[in-house]
């Protein structure tokens, strides 16, 4: 069983960008605590990071055919804009956790609202990089009981 973790534009500058806001945990040390964790709670993880649209599309339609039973993502600034990558999860129809490092909803009105939202199983924002582990044992205990 595989949990697949996706991270949306600018997310590979975790660590550098922003760092008041983001904090200073790299991608890299995200997805490989994310890794270890996953398999701590008997699941293999996949991790995917992409600038562009389509190719997040691309990954989570491919993900029908993978082994794939859940998504963590983070969809940086898409979340904010974009139906295709609602329209793709709900195309898949897998269990879906939304996770922003920041608390959106403390920053501008633009980043208030979230297209991902309306078909996430559970959205954590403002724990920092602490989100994607608590996405990922969400997902893992209810992925675990189906
Ligand atoms: O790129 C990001 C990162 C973010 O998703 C977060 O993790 O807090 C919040 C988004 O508004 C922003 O565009």
């Amino acid at each position: 069983m595989s949990i697949l973790l996706l991270n949306g534009p600018n997310l590979n500058l975790l660590g550098t960008r922003e760092p008041h806001i983001y904090g200073a945990d790299t991608l890299a040390d995200v997805e490989r605590r994310f890794i270890d964790e996953a398999k701590s709670l008997g699941f293999a993880a996949q991790c995917f990071q992409s600038n562009h649209e389509g190719a997040l599309i691309d990954r989570i339609h491919a993900a029908r055919l993978d082994g794939t039973r859940g998504f963590v993502i983070n969809p940086g600034g898409l979340t904010h804009t974009s139906v295709a990558l609602r329209d793709a999860f709900a195309g898949v129809a897998l269990p879906v956790m939304e996770v922003h490092v920041s608390n959106v909803h403390k920053r501008e009105e633009f980043r208030h609202h979230s297209y991902i939202s309306g078909i996430a199983e559970g959205v954590i924002a403002g724990l920092g990089v602490m989100g994607y582990s608590a996405a990922l044992r969400f997902l893992a205990a209810k992925l675990s009981k189906a």
